[in-house]
Order: C-alpha cells, then sequence, then structure tokens
C-alpha cells in the first residue's frame, strides 16, 4: 500500500469530449472547404468575393485557436483528508480584497465579503484580511469598523453551526433552509444573529446617506481634507487577533494607498501591488488570495482545496496560482445580456486548464507570494539570490532599489518569503509592527525606478492586469490549476443591465489587445519563453477579441454591401451553395448542444449569440480603438469600475435593453440601419422583378443581423432609457446613409 504521506493530494483527469472534437472538426472542415471554393471560383471573384475570403480566413483561424483551446479540457479533484495526513500544520494565507468607490461597490457588499473571508474554515491566526480603498472613503472604513464588531458574533456563528453561505445578505436573504433549524438555541442565536446584522445594515445605510456630512472626528478625522485622488496614504489595523487565537476573527486592515494627481496609480494593479507590500511589512504570509469587494466566499472550506494544489509535491514545484471560476448570483432571467460566463469557461476553461493551464482571472484566485515576486519555476532559491544580487543573505544596495525598493524591511521580508521562512507563523504578528514603514511602502513615490509593475508583482499597462500577470509567469514556465470543488467556491454579482456589461467587454477586450500588441505577446512568449505553443494559441485567442469586431463588422456588413451595389459574396445559385449553408447550420447546432448539455436553455443559448454580435461589434470594436488610440498617443484607457447592484427581484423590465447617449450605440444603431435599407431595397428589388446578382442568401444574412439587433429595433421605438436617444438615431442616419452612399458611388464611378 502507497505511503498516506506520498499520496498525491489532487487529481487532474483528461475528459474525452467525442462529441465536441467531431462537432468542431466537422466546423474547420467546413470553414477550409469554403476558403477553397471562394479561391477556385475564378468567375465569381469581385471585391465582397475577396472581402469574404479575407473575413472567413480570419474566422478559420480563429477557429483553429478555439478548437485547440477546447481540444483536450481537464478537471481537477482535490483530496481534503489527505491533506491534513500531509502537513503538520496549515500555512499562512494573507487575504487581498479591493473597492475603489464606495458609490459603485456600495460598502454593505464590500464588508459581506469580508466577513465571508473572516468566516472562513481555517485557523482565525493564520488569515489576514487586507482591504485596500481606491476610494479612500470614511464610509467604506465605517463600515468595516461596523463590521468587525459583527464579525465577532458572526464568526463563532458559521463555525458552531457549520454555515455554508457566510456573507450575511446571502444567509438571510436566501430562502437558506437554515440548517439545525429544529434546535431551540439554533433558532434563538439565529434571530439574534439576524437582528444584529439588521442593524449593521441600517448603520451603513445612514451613514452612506451622510456621505457628505459624515463626521470626520476621532479615527476618521484621519479622512479629513482628503480628496479620493489626492490623500496620503492611510492604514489602519480595524482588528487585531492579538491572543493569537485560531478560533477567534482574523486581523482586519484598511489600507488606503497615497494618491497624487500626478502620479499615475495603475488602477488595480496598483492596489495590488501595495497590498503585496503593506502584509510582507505585517504577515508575509507564503500564499495569498485575492478577491475582488463583490465576491464572496460560497465554501468555507476552500482554501484547504486551493493548498491541496500548492503543496501538492509536483503541484509545488509547478503551479503557480490556483483560480476558482467565477460565479454570479440572482443572474438576470436566461443570461439576457450574455453575461454569466457558463458555457464559455465550460469549454475554454476546462480546454485551458488541460494546457498550460487556466488564465488568472484577477479574483478567486491563490498566489504564492514568491512567485509574484519574481521567481522562477526553475530557480532554485540559491540562484535567485544570487540573480538578485543576494550577497550572505543581502541584497546589494543598488540591486534591492532597482527591484523591490528602498525600503530594508520590505526587502528583508522578501528574503524570507522567497526562503518561505514565514512558513511556520510568528507567536506575534505585529510586535514588531511599525506603521510609518507600512505607509512608505504604500506612497507614490516607493516604485519610482524600481521594478514593481515591470518584474515583479502585478503587471502594469493592460486593464486587464490580471491576464498580463498570469500570461507572464505561464511565459516563465509555471502552470496554473483550476479548482472547482462542490459547493462552488464564490460567487459574485454581474453587471444587471447591458451597460455594465457592455462597458466591461469594452476594458476586457481593450486590455486583452493591449496585452496582444505588448511585448508581452503571447507568440513572444511561446518563441523566447516557456510559453507552451497550444498555450499560447489559446492566449492568442483570448487576446485577439478586440480584433474580431473589425471582422464580424465588414461581415455583418457584406450582405448590406451587396444588396446596395447588386453584387454578391455568396455562390446563390451554386451548388457550392451547401457550404456556408451547412456550415451556418452546424455552426448554430453545436454551440447550441453546448448549452444544452450545461444544463442551459435554448433561450439563454440564443442570447449568449445575439449579445456576442452585439457586444463584438460594438464594445469590442471601441476597445479595438481605444488601443489604437492608446498607441498613438491621443488618449490612454482607463479602468471603468463595473457597477455593482443587488437585483431588484420583481422587476418586470430587467433583460431588458437600456441606452444612453454613448457612442457605443451610435455604432450598433448604425449597423441595424444599414441592414434595415439593405432589406427595403432587396423587397423593392424583388417586387419590381429586376435582375438581381445577389440572392436569398445575402437577404437572409441581412435578416439575421436584424435580429441579432433586436433589442436595438425595439430601442427605436422604446420610451425613456429604454429608447435610443434621439441624437443618437440621427447621427446613425447619418452615418448609415454616408455608408450606403460610398458603397453606391463605388460601384457607378
Ligand atoms: O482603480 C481601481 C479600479 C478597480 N479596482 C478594483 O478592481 C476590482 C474589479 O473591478 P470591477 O469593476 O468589478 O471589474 P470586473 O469587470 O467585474 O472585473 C474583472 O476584470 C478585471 C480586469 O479588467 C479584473 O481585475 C477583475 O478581477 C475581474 O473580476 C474591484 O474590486 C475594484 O474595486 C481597484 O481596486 N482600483
Ligand atoms: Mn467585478
Amino acid at each position: 500500500m502507497a505511503n498516506q504521506n506520498t499520496l498525491p493530494l489532487y487529481q487532474k483527469v483528461w475528459i474525452k469530449h467525442t462529441f465536441s472534437r467531431t462537432v468542431d472538426s466537422l466546423i474547420l472542415f467546413l470553414l477550409l472547404t469554403l476558403l477553397s471554393y471562394r479561391l477556385f471560383s475564378h468567375h465569381h471573384f469581385s471585391f465582397p468575393w475577396f472581402l469574404a475570403l479575407l473575413c472567413e480566413s480570419w474566422f478559420t483561424f480563429t477557429w483553429i485557436t478555439t478548437i485547440s483551446t477546447k481540444w483536450t479540457p481537464a478537471k481537477t479533484t482535490t483530496f481534503l483528508d489527505r491533506l491534513f495526513l500531509r502537513i503538520g500544520e496549515l500555512p499562512q494565507v494573507d487575504v487581498f480584497v479591493t473597492t475603489a468607490d464606495p458609490v459603485l461597490e456600495p460598502p454593505i457588499i464590500t464588508i459581506n465579503t469580508v466577513l465571508s473571508l473572516l468566516a472562513l474554515d481555517y485557523p482565525a491566526n493564520k488569515l489576514a484580511c487586507y482591504v485596500s480603498d481606491d476610494g479612500c472613503s470614511p464610509i467604506t472604513f465605517y463600515a468595516l469598523v461596523e463590521a468587525i464588531k459583527f464579525a465577532k458574533l458572526w464568526v463563532p456563528f458559521c463555525k458552531k453551526y457549520n454555515v455554508q453561505v457566510r456573507a450575511p445578505f446571502r444567509y438571510f436573504s436566501e430562502k437558506a433552509k437554515a440548517n439545525n433549524s429544529n434546535l431551540p438555541q439554533f433558532k434563538k442565536e439565529w434571530l439574534k444573529m439576524k437582528k444584529e446584522y439588521g442593524q449593521l445594515c441600517s448603520k451603513i445605510q445612514n451613514a452612506s446617506q451622510e456621505l457628505n456630512t459624515f463626521p470626520l472626528v476621532g479615527e476618521f478625522a484621519v479622512f479629513s481634507k482628503t480628496q479620493p485622488r489626492n490623500h496620503p496614504t492611510i492604514i489602519e489595523v480595524i482588528w487585531e487577533n492579538k491572543e493569537n487565537l485560531t478560533d477567534g476573527v482574523p486581523h482586519l486592515i484598511y489600507i488606503a494607498r497615497e494618491k497624487r494627481p500626478r502620479h499615475p496609480h495603475h488602477y488595480k494593479a496598483g492596489a495590488m501591488n501595495v497590498l503585496t507590500r503593506v502584509s510582507g511589512l505585517m504577515t508575509n504570509a507564503p500564499f495569498i488570495l485575492n478577491v475582488d469587494c463583490d465576491m464572496y466566499v460560497n465554501n468555507p472550506k476552500i482554501v484547504q482545496h486551493a493548498l491541496c494544489i500548492l503543496l501538492d509535491s509536483k503541484g509545488e514545484k509547478e503551479v503557480a496560482f490556483v483560480q476558482c471560476p467565477q460565479r454570479f448570483y440572482d443572474t438576470v432571467k436566461d443570461d439576457a445580456y450574455g453575461n454569466q460566463l457558463v458555457a464559455l469557461p465550460m469549454y475554454i476553461g476546462g480546454g485551458f486548464a488541460g494546457l498550460q493551464g487556466i488564465i488568472y482571472a484577477g479574483t478567486n484566485c491563490f498566489h504564492r507570494r514568491k512567485v509574484i515576486y519574481g521567481l522562477s519555476p526553475d530557480d532554485d532559491i540559491q540562484n535567485v539570490k544570487k540573480n538578485y544580487g543576494f550577497t550572505g543573505g543581502k541584497l546589494s544596495q543598488k540591486r534591492r532599489k532597482r527591484l523591490f525598493g528602498a525600503l530594508e524591511g520590505f526587502v528583508q521580508s522578501v528574503d524570507d518569503a522567497l526562503e518561505e521562512m514565514t512558513f511556520t507563523p510568528n507567536d506575534n504578528l505585529f510586535k514588531f509592527l511599525d506603521l510609518e514603514a507600512a505607509r512608505k511602502v504604500a506612497s507614490c513615490d516607493y516604485e519610482c525606478n524600481t521594478a514593481w509593475g515591470k518584474q515583479v508583482g502585478w503587471l502594469y499597462g493592460s486593464t486587464s492586469e490580471d491576464v498580463l500577470t498570469g500570461l507572464e509567469m505561464h511565459t516563465k514556465g509555471w502552470r496554473s490549476e483550476v479548482c472547482s470543488p462542490d459547493p462552488m467556491a464564490f460567487m459574485g454579482c454581474s453587471p444587471q443591465d447591458n451597460l455594465g456589461q457592455m462597458a466591461q467587454h469594452k476594458r476586457w477586450s481593450s486590455g486583452l489587445f493591449d496585452i496582444f500588441v505588448s511585448s508581452h505577446c503571447p507568440y513572444i512568449g511561446t518563441l523566447f519563453g516557456k510559453l507552451q505553443f497550444r498555450e499560447c494559441l489559446a492566449y492568442v485567442w483570448i487576446t485577439n477579441w478586440a480584433l474580431r469586431s473589425l471582422f464580424e463588422i465588414f461581415y455583418a456588413l457584406l450582405p448590406a454591401y451587396c444588396i446596395f451595389t447588386n453584387s454578391s459574396f455568396l455562390p446563390n445559385k451554386e451548388p457550392g451553395m451547401w457550404i456556408p449553408t451547412t456550415l451556418f447550420v452546424t455552426y448554430n447546432v453545436a454551440s447550441l448542444t453546448e448549452h444544452l448539455i450545461s444544463g442551459l436553455s435554448a433561450r439563454t443559448w440564443w442570447n449568449n449569440l445575439r449579445m456576442g454580435r452585439i457586444t463584438t461589434m460594438t464594445s469590442c470594436f471601441f476597445g479595438f480603438l481605444d488601443i489604437v488610440f492608446k498607441r498613438f498617443r491621443i488618449s490612454d484607457t482607463v479602468f471603468e469600475i463595473t457597477k455593482k447592484d443587488q437585483p431588484s427581484s420583481g422587476d418586470e423590465n430587467v433583460g431588458r435593453f437600456v441606452f444612453n447617449e454613448s457612442p457605443i450605440f451610435v455604432a450598433g444603431t448604425t449597423i441595424l440601419f444599414i441592414e434595415l435599407i439593405a432589406l427595403a431595397i432587396s423587397w423593392r428589388g424583388w417586387q419590381n422583378g429586376n435582375d438581381r446578382a445577389y440572392g436569398l442568401g445575402e437577404v437572409f444574412c441581412s435578416a439575421f443581423v436584424v435580429l441579432c439587433y433586436m433589442p436595438f429595433l425595439k430601442g427605436l421605438f422604446g420610451k425613456g432609457k429604454y429608447g435610443i436617444p434621439f441624437c443618437t438615431k440621427l447621427k446613425a442616419i447619418v452615418f448609415a446613409y454616408l455608408v450606403f452612399y460610398a458603397c453606391t458611388s463605388i460601384v457607378t464611378n
């Protein structure tokens, strides 16, 4: 029998999706057939024919990257029982939470996340929770101060009754069948807890309403004379687990890093780096769990599950980070805005997992501190020390400044982290706490002329800092794993309307494309680094999302162009027409099947398909433009924070499209108008029985685009926020006419 101590702590199995593989290959075959048909049909050669060839070549290339990513999906299972046999003592974990705006991210959501983290089923003396507040808001701070009082009741309650959902707003709102509900003692405590939570909510609610009149006295005095973008560092230890109790409440530290108008603050990546340094000085745990303010813990044992992977004898040497899936609660029915990301992660995410590893998604992720500090998998510590310029345990003065900044105490903590010295906890973590030093590492100047954001920490330069940082780790040769135990590890909120969803897609597509055109481009990672080839293709798939918009827009306008100019891009009257027809049918049946297999409705499939077309042609197109402007130094990209709403249940308008004056909607409305004009012209042509070069194919394609843009069509007639603003319609009509005019005049000239 194998020694219990040598058994692996997790297992990875590769799944065979024979059906999926067959259908995907068939689609590829059809795409290639279509391309060759186009190349060999000399009699068809014309502008639309070549444009179609160009777009379809792109789609084929994208499809190759898709198939390659999906081909060998994998799943991991963790063995908790073996973890306890293997290690005597659980390691320390530092938990990072980021919040940035008390209005878009209501403090009540943030404190629920924090409460669920403090109540993790993990020894309290091995956890420390650091909250970064980029909004520098006294209300957020107040909410945390109040939350910790509640935590002292909540944490023991959760542990005593083994509560699963430890975010109180979910626990009390949910039809959550209270466990042990028969016990009178439980009933009593449950009621008390509910009452206490209610009081906590109303306190925070009241404070939020008095945003401008909130008294900045006592411990809040530090917030006087601060502005969100202009203030010194504020670090407050809200709670310290002084007695080092395993069943107490973990440390809670509030950090608002210094912000000055002239200093770029690098958004979330900047916040994460400050959290890394401040925690390095305080607890310096070897593992870091990072969650966004809106992601609460849904599985209180998740840290142990992740540790199974990180501490496994193989995982320890190879795995840089463990990513848990992002799932959302109270989602809009049938995923009306196509943002629940259920089917996609299942196929694409599973595929990534079967390669070098899943991308880092910015939240719900466990990191190794030493990897964050730039360690490569094949670097042994002595080597690193040589490379970094450590001599006799000390970094040479010059290199130390260049890499980690000038603070002696912090460099010492890096040295310890690289050696994993902190694996066994100090008896009193805060004994030597030097707040002055902590403020220094959180200041604007600290990173000047250092490697932070370049080789060390979260990398700067993209609004998808998460994917960039993960890609760099993969390029160094690290792997990553997905950890998705049952129940789901974390749950969060997703945008509750299409505005949030479209802004999010714009940020992602531009951030990802920014990576593609930077020196971190996946191709470079494969050529000069250790990024595996298929992992590279998977990253290419994800990072050129914005580029897809161009081809999709051209392709969507192609049928209209043909109708305007009486030409064709499809072999309408020839037997060759079966190729695009079969392709269209097969592709859609395949994606519908994938949705149904994932347990989703047909309506969800349609919504995803439709929203995919809309966001790619609008949000992602603007994401693309953002990067073009950035590269030509016309304007820089900004991280627009998504609004975190608590869904209003029973609202009959949930799922409806809302509009504003954003240029994104001008683009969408223009596309709709162009297709409508095309349909009208074809209708007239049909009635007059004119001699037409285009056929049913082009008309069908045009109609299909209109069908995808149905929310816009409804928006033309909608009222209030559900209607497209008049000036947007006007601009769109002008643009549509210009396109029409340009098309027809090219041909007549
Ligand atoms: O200047 C900033 C801006 C944002 N954030 C935080 O970043 C997180 C993510 O922001 P959010 O608006 O919720 O963006 P999402 O689109 O929901 O985030 C996804 O995409 C981001 C990258 O674009 C990742 O950083 C996130 O982890 C990932 O969940 C939130 O906790 C914010 O508080 C900051 O700390 N500082
Ligand atoms: Mn979010």
